[in-house]
């Protein structure tokens, strides 16, 4: 895959860091976000996690980000293959949010739901609220995490489906009408 890669510096270890650490995962508790399954197939194989780092960055080429830990089991394949889809999760997901958010084996969080593929061939969520499927342009390495950002090829809308967020640790239904 060929990516352009920005590093930024960390900063130096002190001992208030874990206080803080902890800190801004309590605030970001309260930072209620759309949950996605975040999938890649290719070269280095299937793969994939529970996502609610992603953020839109452009309409114009249409671009998205998701951040992903560099120790996640998954980091060597999604790096590797340089495609990802984007699923957003609907209101009856929280099982599958579970499975591909925990320590499972990766055969058994694909066994637990019906998959397609569009342009890249990463696997498409059947009876996702939206599903993006993207290019990786670009990667960011910030802190623990690689910022990557997604050129989106193609988009799968199912306007009737409710929403899933994840607030104060829960999961919540959103109503689509
Ligand atoms: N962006 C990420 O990497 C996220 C990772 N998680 C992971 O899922 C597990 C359960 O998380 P929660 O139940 O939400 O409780 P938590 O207390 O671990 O996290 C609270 C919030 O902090 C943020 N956060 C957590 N870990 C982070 C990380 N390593 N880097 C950047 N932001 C992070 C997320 O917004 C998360 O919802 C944890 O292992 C957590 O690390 C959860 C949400 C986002
Ligand atoms: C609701 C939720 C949101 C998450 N969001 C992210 C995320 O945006 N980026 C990330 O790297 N990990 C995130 N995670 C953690 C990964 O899903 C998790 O590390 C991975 O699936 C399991 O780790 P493993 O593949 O190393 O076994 C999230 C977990 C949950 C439960």
């Amino acid at each position: 895959m060929q990516v352009e890669t920005v590093t930024t510096t960390p900063p130096a270890p002190s001992a208030s860091i874990p206080d803080v650490r902890l800190l801004f995962r309590e605030g970001m508790a309260r930072l209620g976000a759309a949950v996605n399954i975040v999938t890649t197939d290719g070269p280095a194989g299937r793969a994939g996690f529970t996502a609610s780092a992603v953020c839109s960055v452009s309409d114009t080429p249409p671009t998205l980000l998701v951040c992903l830990n560099r120790q996640a089991s998954v980091y060597d394949t999604f790096k590797r293959n340089g495609v990802l889809c984007v699923n957003t999760l609907a209101r009856d997901h929280e099982a599958i949010s579970r499975l591909f958010g925990g320590k499972t084996p990766m055969a058994e969080r694909f066994a637990s739901a019906g998959w397609s593929t569009r342009e890249t061939g990463a696997p498409v969520l059947d009876g996702s609220v939206v599903a993006f499927d993207c290019r990786v342009t670009k990667v960011v390495e910030s802190g623990t995490h690689d910022v990557l950002f997604c050129n989106v090829l193609s988009i799968e809308i199912d306007h009737a489906r409710d929403g899933l967020v994840y607030f104060a640790r829960r999961y919540h239904g959103l109503s689509a009408g």
